[in-house]
């Protein structure tokens, strides 16, 4: 593999002996890597479904090492949300955000979704996952991400902090920013990022990263964490940047990286200028690509107030109940679940599930794809359940579900489009929405009649 000659020198110098050790690390194969939906699944339980050959990865609790040849990306499994393919030093950066329920989580750079899938399961439906990334075509697929993993708390947008910060100053609890970065941790895994480091570097990076981090300092409450993470070696995209962030307003300090063994056990190597806590992720001494990640607090603890949102434009809006439309009303009766009634809000026919934090929040004129759970739309006096509320729910929220098993062919020809002949699975009688379900899971709509089951699986996600 050809690596450019100034980032050789520089590995060099940050790794004096080690470096033929790291340079070595290119003959070798990189690792893939699963991490199981935990809203969905236990790790135990995934492992006893599915017949992937799986090692757990030692630095998270669900994730794991994908040893086989299967193709897990189109794996039925994957079609119900059970799991994200993520390389295994990718998955250190959310571990290390210590999440509690009822938390305002900001992801500032989230697409396609590799973190903010697991931020989001681990809120438990609680609290709010603002999931933001400044490219609109890449937010598009975080939101498939999210939505595939059943999350219904979520703001997507598709922002710059800047404009984020107007609406949301000192609001967050934690926030994780994975910085857009020179990628050299990447260059094993993926080749065609050696062309974009000759071309910006980390000088450019880090200018990126030095504003991305002033915004979100503003965002951050006192008292609050926050992860910075990159997939990159240069300590002028990683340890300068932290020793920025220290700088700023409210005063931020580095914690010990809260891992399930501590990290210089795991091989991950402190960081350099006087950020010890740091870890840096050699692909020499783990199993898995380069990584550099850190765990802030702005501020000291007790300066950890409980919030309440103010934001800096127009002030709040109050919630509300609104007058849910009987289309829905007809629907929900199936539906085992109920919400505030405060909580809905209708947009030209579309209905949306607000998160409780974002009730009195103003998000006038934010630019979001996505805002609470999408349940569906009313179309011809009729409500058109959405396969974001197929995924949010689990099989026994709903009265009727067609359940089917991974060995069954019409698994694939439902993922497919295709109707079903279902008569086998259902109750003569049965007719209208109903779950289709796969080993218990969730997959998404369809309707009944006469043994038939009517395809809805959304066009946009069939195979
Ligand atoms: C390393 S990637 C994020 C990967 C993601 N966290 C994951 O795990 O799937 C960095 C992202 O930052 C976004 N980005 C670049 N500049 C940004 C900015 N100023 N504000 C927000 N996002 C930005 C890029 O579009 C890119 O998607």
């Amino acid at each position: 593999m050809r690596l450019p000659e100034i980032f050789l020198r520089e590995m060099k110098e940050l790794l004096g002996e080690e470096y033929d050790a790291w340079l070595n690390t290119y003959d070798a194969p990189g690792y893939r890597g699963l991490r199981v939906n935990t809203t969905k699944i236990s790790p135990k339980a995934f492992r006893e479904l599915s017949a992937f050959s799986m090692e757990p990865v030692p630095w998270t609790g669900n994730g794991f090492y994908l040893e086989g040849e299967e193709r897990a990306s189109r794996h039925p499994y994957y079609a119900a949300g059970l799991y994200y393919l993520q390389e295994p030093s990718a998955m250190t950066p959310a571990a290390c955000l210590p999440i509690e329920e009822g938390d305002r989580v900001l992801d500032l750079c989230a697409a396609p979704g590799g973190k903010a899938t697991e931020l989001a399961a681990r809120l438990h439906g609680t609290g709010v996952l603002v999931a933001n990334d400044i490219s609109n075509s890449r937010a598009k697929a975080l939101l498939k991400n999210l939505e595939l993993f059943g999350a219904g708390n979520i703001l997507v947008t598709s922002e710059t902090p800047e404009r984020l910060c107007r609406y949301f100053e000192g609001w967050f609890d934690k926030i994780l920013i994975d910085a857009p970065c020179s990628g050299e941790g990447m260059f094993r895994k993926e080749p065609v990022m050696v062309k974009d480091w000759e071309e910006h570097g980390p000088s450019y990076y880090a200018t990126i990263q030095k504003e991305i981090v002033t915004w979100a300092a503003k965002l951050l409450k006192p008292g609050g964490l926050l992860v910075y993470s990159t997939c990159t070696f240069s300590p002028q995209e990683n340890e300068e940047t932290l020793n920025y962030l220290k700088g700023l307003e409210g005063g931020f300090r580095l914690l010990p990286l809260p891992l399930p063994v501590p990290a210089a056990k795991l091989g991950f190597q402190p960081g350099k200028q006087g950020c010890a806590e740091a870890g840096r992720l050699y692909p020499h001494h783990i199993h898995g690509e380069g990584h550099f990640v850190a765990l802030l607090q702005k501020g000291s603890a007790e300066n950890r107030g409980t919030g309440d949102g103010k934001t800096s434009v127009s002030g709040t809006r109050a919630s509300k109940a609104l007058k849910l439309p009987e289309e829905w009303l007809a629907f929900a009766k199936d539906l085992k679940l109920s919400w505030d009634p405060a909580r809905f809000r209708l947009y030209d026919g579309r209905l949306y599930l607000l998160p409780d934090p974002l009730l009195n929040q103003n998000i006038r004129g934010l630019r979001f794809l996505r805002t609470g759970l999408y349940l569906g739309e009313v179309k011809q006096k009729r409500f058109e359940p959405s396969q974001a509320l197929a995924m949010f729910l689990r099989r026994e929220d709903f009265t009727r579900t067609v359940d089917l098993t991974v060995s069954d062919e019409r698994v694939l020809r439902y993922l497919k489009g295709e109707t079903l002949d279902v008569e086998d699975r259902i109750s003569a009688k049965e007719k209208g929405w109903c779950l289709v379900c796969l080993d218990g899971f969730p997959l998404g709509w369809g309707k009944l009649a006469g043994g038939t089951l009517k395809n809805k699986y959304y066009p946009g996600w069939r195979w």
